[in-house]
């Protein structure tokens, strides 16, 4: 098989959702230009290479939003294919940071209770995780 013809590997993506005192979630919109431009997704990125999950997120929350995470546990991973790409989205609650997390990077956000964010504006992979948070408040509501 040409090496051309060779699956990609699946990318691991993190995704980190922060929940502040008042149970809201922070949002942040892709950017123009790139892939899913203009739609709402969860902080986070690709891991790097050797990386570990957590450090990977850890760092991409320090580039992004400009905090220390201190505190995450895992809520959903969620498998997915966008085109040729298969990607495992791989999402955790992050409840305690340290900073006040800002755009670093142009991105818009913003805080909303998980009851209020309409699915549609996300990317497609990150409803599922939508369902999974609304679900986990439920359980401990
Ligand atoms: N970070 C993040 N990526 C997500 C989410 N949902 C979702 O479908 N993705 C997709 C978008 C991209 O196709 C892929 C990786 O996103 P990324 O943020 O690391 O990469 P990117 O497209 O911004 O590109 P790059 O400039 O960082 O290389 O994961 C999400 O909640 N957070």
């Amino acid at each position: 098989m040409p090496a051309s013809a060779a699956p990609k590997p699946v990318m691991h993506v993190m995704a980190g959702l922060l929940i502040d005192a008042e149970g809201r979630v922070l949002l942040a919109q892709r950017p123009a230009g790139k892939h899913l431009a203009g739609m709402w997704e969860f902080p986070g990125g690709k891991l790097e290479s050797g990386e570990t999950p957590l450090a990977a997120l850890a760092r991409e929350l320090q580039e992004e939003l400009g905090i220390r995470m201190r505190r995450a546990e895992p809520l959903i991973r969620v498998p997915w294919q966008y085109g040729e790409q298969e990607l495992l989205l791989d999402a955790w609650r992050v409840d305690r940071w340290e900073g006040v997390p800002r755009s670093l990077e142009g991105q818009a956000l913003q805080w909303l209770p998980p009851a209020q964010i309409d699915p549609l504006l996300l990317t497609p992979a990150d409803q599922p995780i939508l369902r999974a948070l609304l679900r986990a408040n439920q359980l401990t509501t």
